[in-house]
């Protein structure tokens, strides 16, 4: 006798894939209905004419498609100045809520229930294979932990010292490297990516990433561009931004099945992985040798192993450790990057402030080669335009936060699992907190930013305000600070001729981009 019954066997089959294809097409109008009785649809925002099309994509091509911000923008502005909260939809009825009003963003950030449960949460869990289960993607009392053994060692004078000795040294190699090639055009994002990575690397984890050799090489051969070839950053950026499909299968719930639809990806994460452990392995490995007497620079890392397993919120472990590490090579890199390529450019933008810039610079470095942190803490002008870039043109031109629970915002009621938008390229330029909010005024920011009697600072946010704000904010600063000084000291720059009468459109991966990119001329000082 058969120990199966095929027949049966295949009804029982086929009644278990109806019951599943039920289920989803149950899920699926729960999906649809939530959203069309959703009571965000009273707040303004684009018109919906709830069609099934609507739903599925929403608003998401016009977002996509347009230069960063534009059509929030433009919503805002058909809806009127006054208004505090905008609403519009992406993929399959995700709602969207864009804070426009400064104390709606304090609500945001600075949350006054406790850290256990906290009310706005990053919501990002499919990033945390990518960028590590750290600092910027944990909620709630793991993050506060991490940020409670973190955060000393980015005030240790220690790390200070370190970026002090690291970077003179890296830009001299690049000024070199652009003296060589005197007349050449220069792709500022790779130039400045590479610098900034192997700051990182150092200063972070003591880890060598040779980036500058590529731009060593670019400086011999003519037909060679920088790329970052590093199969660590590699891994990285190229899972870092979810495809349309991921993006479906996160809203849908099923990002489980990502590791059987692309194995690719799946593969690439254990290789990320290993070279991460390896770094941590390494560092813990100098760590453990380094002479007590040592003067050698110590790496943050190194600075986090000396966290006391006994003190109050412990020490990190090593899988904690290579999950932080994934977070600040992702984090410190190319935001800082970011904010020297548009520091660059608002200096040509800008051509009456760069005799102001360089003035500050000769100032306060006339008699040296290497600019050291000293010297770049007494220019105060290159501060108050470093802060002006951050203004009108933040690395991180938005943050987004899910709600847990129900909120309220400014007295509206937001349903959980709503996407709340802080759009700091826009309150940057909202005109109730900015005098002449288009215009380019370093000077707004000079005497502690006394000039700018309308400054609310809720409304200047390219390092985030509250809580979760950025960590490495004074580190970024130190580090742009000794890339930018000795550049414009030794460099007269000009736009690149293929860029001349063209403006580049801004598009949002991660940080800001420029569409195209921003080329430069650099011609030696006399
Ligand atoms: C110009 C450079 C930088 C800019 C504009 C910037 C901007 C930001 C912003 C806006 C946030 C808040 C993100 C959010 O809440 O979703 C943030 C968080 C963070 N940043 Fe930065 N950042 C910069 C450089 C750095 C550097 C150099 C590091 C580390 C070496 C770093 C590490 C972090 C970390 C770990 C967080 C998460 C903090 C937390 O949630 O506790 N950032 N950054």
């Amino acid at each position: 006798m058969p120990l199966f019954n095929q027949p049966i066997m295949l009804a029982e089959l086929a009644r278990c894939t109806l019951v599943a294809l039920l289920a989803f097409v149950c899920y699926i109008l729960w999906l649809y209905l939530r959203w069309r009785f959703s009571p965000l649809f009273r707040l303004p925002g684009p018109k919906c004419n709830f069609t099934l099309r609507e739903w599925v994509i929403g608003n998401i091509k016009i977002v996509d498609s347009e230069p960063f911000m534009a059509p929030q923008q433009r919503w805002w502005h058909e809806a009127g100045p006054r208004t505090q909260l905008l609403h519009y939809t992406q993929l399959f009825g995700r709602h969207f809520v864009c804070v426009m009003d400064a104390d709606g963003v304090k609500q945001v950030l600075s949350p006054n229930d406790g850290v256990a449960r906290p009310r706005f949460v990053k919501g990002i869990d499919h990033l945390n294979k990518v960028i590590g289960r750290g600092l910027v993607t944990m909620d709630g009392a793991d993050w506060h932990r991490h940020r409670k053994i973190i955060q000393p060692s980015f005030h240790n004078q220690l790390l200070k010292e370190a970026l002090n000795s690291c970077v003179p040294n890296l830009v001299t190699r690049m000024i070199d490297a652009w003296k060589e090639r005197e007349g050449s055009e220069i792709d500022l994002v790779s130039h400045f990516s590479a610098i900034a990575l192997d700051i990182i690397g150092t200063v972070a984890f003591s880890h060598n990433f040779r980036s500058m050799e590529l731009v060593e090489q670019w400086a011999k051969d003519d037909n060679y561009q920088v790329e970052l070839e590093d199969p660590l950053v590699q891994s990285i950026y190229s899972n870092m931004m979810p495809s349309k499909l991921k993006l479906l299968l996160i809203r849908l719930r099923l990002v489980f099945l990502e590791r059987f639809i692309n194995p690719e990806s799946h593969r690439s994460m254990v290789i990320l992985n290993r070279a991460v452990d390896d770094v941590v392995r390494r560092a813990k490995l100098r760590h453990n040798d380094r002479h007590e007497a040592s003067t050698e620079a110590k790496c943050l890392l190194q600075l986090l192993f000396d966290a006391e397993p006994g003190s109050r919120h412990g020490s990190l472990s090593h899988n904690e450790l290579r999950e932080e590490t994934k977070t600040f090579l992702v984090a410190g890199h190319e935001t800082t990057s970011t904010l020297c390529v548009y520091a660059i450019y608002c200096l040509l933008k800008y051509p009456e402030k760069k005799d102001l810039v360089l003035d500050d610079i000769k100032k306060h470095s006339q008699k040296v080669r290497r600019v050291s942190l000293e010297s770049t803490e007494r220019m105060e002008y290159l501060d108050a335009f470093l802060k002006e870039v951050l203004r009108l043109f933040p690395p991180v031109g938005m943050i987004t936060r899910h709600t847990a629970d129900w909120v309220t915002i400014l007295g509206e009621k937001i349903p959980p699992g709503t996407r709340i938008i802080v759009p700091i390229w826009l309150l940057h330029r909202h005109p109730d907190y900015w005098s002449e909010p288009e215009s380019f005024k370093p000077e707004r920011w000079l005497n502690s930013g006394q000039a700018e009697r309308k400054f609310q600072p809720f409304a200047y946010l390219p390092f985030s305000a509250g809580s979760r704000n950025c960590i490495g904010q004074r580190f970024a600063m130190w580090e742009a600070k000794l890339i930018l000084a000795p550049i414009i000291r030794d460099f007269e720059i000009k736009l690149s001729p293929s860029l001349e009468d063209v403006e580049p459109k801004i598009v949002n991966f991660i940080t800001i981009k420029s569409i195209p990119s921003i080329k430069i001329l650099a011609k030696p000082r006399q």
